[in-house]
């Protein structure tokens, strides 16, 4: 039932103490209500003067206040403890998932982190809080119980002592039938959440192709699997929950007939009889409520597994801290045999093989190549979020590197994908979301200068106005503009990589848009990925990938006419493009 790695968790043996503590004084107010309640209804039943029953009263009201007491107590010590813990490992989780960064949640799925973060938690959260008091319980009430009916009952003693390890038996056998149909449960919650956010985030698509209906199908079929699951693990819980209620009352209705007969032919005075009987219960009722919540707290079990995976998987190695200036007109980056390869890609498939560029001071980088050539593996490399192979050489300026995960070298660096994330909040916001204390003035001219001048005042409420999941929709043209007003904000970032930025757009919009990034471009150093190959003649480097692998590199007025690999580009990629190169 215990989770080993709860026994890591900070501070958990002083609070282990303490329940301890609060387990034990519970039972033996237990044992005193059970006392004070017997020894009352012996003096009744002797017909005793009712001032001789104040003094049993008083032990049963007391001991009965001290026991709610400390439920009240033991439920606080760990709630307080599970909300404390949750708390400390939802930031940590969050930490180590973006650390992980884009490529892990890409291997998951977005639904599968999303359980994780949101319900895993909360459940996690439920499942500290109910194991840890039950866990003492089983320990203190049962043995103090025992204990105290042995010492007045020896058989009954006995009797309680016997049915212990049967229950225990059944007890594990039902509890492990219930894991394994939790642990596939389980699997098949994450999997819904997957199919159902890919299902909601390509719901446009499939209406769009006419397979929507295919699809409600497909949530429907996942939904009800993990429904029959879920009725089949309730139905292994309502199976061990008999069971245990079935043995228990057995045992007590055992020592009952016991000691009616014993009661009946002398052999036992009234007193014991009745303190037995009164034990008897409570003696079975730790494990009772033990076994209950062993099938209530497995989702927070696996749950808490599965927060531990996310925490097990080691981060990307993160590269030594370098005292580096950031990229400065005479800066250069070198990189020589890098290769990278998917993890979950056949052996010997690499995404990119043997790469090697050079870049210095404010040069503008084109990397074309067909679709699939390795464009976007190099921008998620060159981003940080790819980790190159071992073996891999890259010199920023005298620094050597592993990899580009390095804060020095991100905190220079811009990156604009297809489809920039625009988050819910206002455009203002948006645009200085990695510049937080930018000022409103800061803000206005970044806007201005990315292009969104007219747009803005359009809008009643101008950089005010709503933007994002659920508020205001804006197009593609505006998405861009807004990641181009954030690049403007942040004067300190000298390196933009770009990667396609301008796949959706029409042609006039990427035009429009092509007159406001020129200037941007013209002091960073621009690694572009693009199809698009009008942007070649504004570009100091062209650099043509083939199968992850480059093909051709130089500048346009080298590769121009050569008959290689460029020049096999450009026809492939028709006439149109073809005009515009004068070079
Ligand atoms: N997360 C991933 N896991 C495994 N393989 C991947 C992953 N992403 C891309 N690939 C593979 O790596 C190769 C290069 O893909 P990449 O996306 O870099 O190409 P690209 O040139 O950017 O294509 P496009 O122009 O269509 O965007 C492809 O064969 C692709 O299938």
């Amino acid at each position: 039932m215990i989770d080993k790695s709860l026994l890591k968790f900070p501070h958990i043996r002083q609070k282990m103490l303490l329940l301890a503590v609060l387990s034990f004084v519970q039972a033996v107010a237990i044992v005193g209500q059970a006392v004070g309640l017997s020894r009352a209804l012996v003096a009744i039943w002797q017909l005793q003067k009712l001032s001789a029953l104040w003094k049993p009263m008083l032990v049963f009201f007391s001991a009965f206040i001290l026991r709610q007491l400390m439920d009240v107590a033991k439920n606080q010590v760990a709630t307080h403890y599970a909300d404390a813990n949750v708390t400390r490992l939802r930031p940590v989780l969050q930490a180590h998932l973006f650390g992980l960064g884009p490529a892990y949640l890409h291997r998951h799925g977005t639904g599968s982190i999303v359980t994780v973060l949101i319900d895993g938690l909360d459940e996690v959260k439920t499942y500290i809080q109910t194991v840890l008091p039950k866990m003492t319980d089983m320990v203190f009430v049962p043995l103090l119980t025992l204990i105290y009916v042995t010492y007045e009952n020896w058989l009954s003693g006995l009797v309680l002592f016997i049915m212990l390890p049967l229950i225990f038996f059944f007890m594990a056998i039902l509890g492990l039938a219930a894991r394994a149909k939790s642990n596939q449960q389980y699997a098949d919650f994450t999997h819904l959440n997957n199919t159902f956010v890919d299902t909601i985030l390509g719901l446009s698509t499939l209406k769009m192709l006419g397979v929507a209906k295919d699809y409600e199908k497909d949530i429907y079929s996942v939904s009800e699997r993990f429904r029959k699951k879920t009725m089949s693990v309730i139905k292994v819980a309502l199976t061990s929950t008999f069971a245990l209620d079935f043995f228990t009352t057995l045992a007590i209705a055992i020592i009952a007939v016991f000691l009616g007969y014993r009661l009946i032919d002398g052999g036992i005075v009234l007193y014991p009889a009745l303190v037995s009987l009164i034990l008897a219960p409570e003696f079975f009722l730790p494990i009772r409520q033990f076994g209950d919540d062993y099938h209530a707290t497995l989702n927070g079990k696996n749950a808490l597994a599965q927060v531990n995976n996310v925490l097990a998987e080691p981060l990307p190695s993160s590269q030594p801290t370098i005292s580096w200036a950031g990229w400065r007109p005479d800066s250069t980056l070198q990189l020589d045999h890098v290769n990278f390869r998917y993890a979950d890609a056949a052996k010997g498939i690499n995404a990119l093989t043997d790469i090697q560029i050079h870049a210095q001071g404010m040069e503008k980088i084109a990397v074309v190549g067909r679709s699939g050539s390795g464009k976007s593996t190099l921008l998620n490399l060159l981003a940080g979020f790819n980790q190159p192979a071992a073996g891999s050489r890259i010199m920023l300026d005298d620094h050597s590197l592993n990899g580009f995960n390095t804060p020095a070298w991100q905190d220079q660096i811009s990156y604009i994908p297809q489809a920039p994330y625009i988050f819910s909040a206002t455009i203002a916001d948006n645009i200085r979301f990695y510049v937080p204390q930018a000022t409103p003035d800061a803000v206005q001219q970044a806007a201005a200068g990315a292009g969104l001048t007219d747009w803005l005042n359009e809008l009643p409420e101008g950089l005010a106005t709503m933007i994002g999941e659920g508020n205001r929709g804006i197009s593609g043209g505006q998405a861009q503009r807004i990641a181009l007003a954030r690049v403007l904000v942040d004067r300190q970032r000298r390196i933009l990589l770009f990667d396609e930025p301008t796949a959706h757009l029409d042609i006039e919009t990427e035009y429009d848009l092509k007159q406001t990034l020129l200037p941007i471009m013209h002091d960073h150093l621009v690694i572009f990925a693009t199809h698009r190959l009008h942007w070649l003649p504004d570009m100091d480097q062209i650099i043509v990938l083939e199968h992850g692998r480059i093909s051709e590199q130089g500048t346009l007025s080298q590769l121009r006419g050569q008959g290689g690999a460029l020049d096999h580009l450009i026809a492939e990629m028709g006439g149109k493009q073809h005009a515009r190169f004068k070079a």
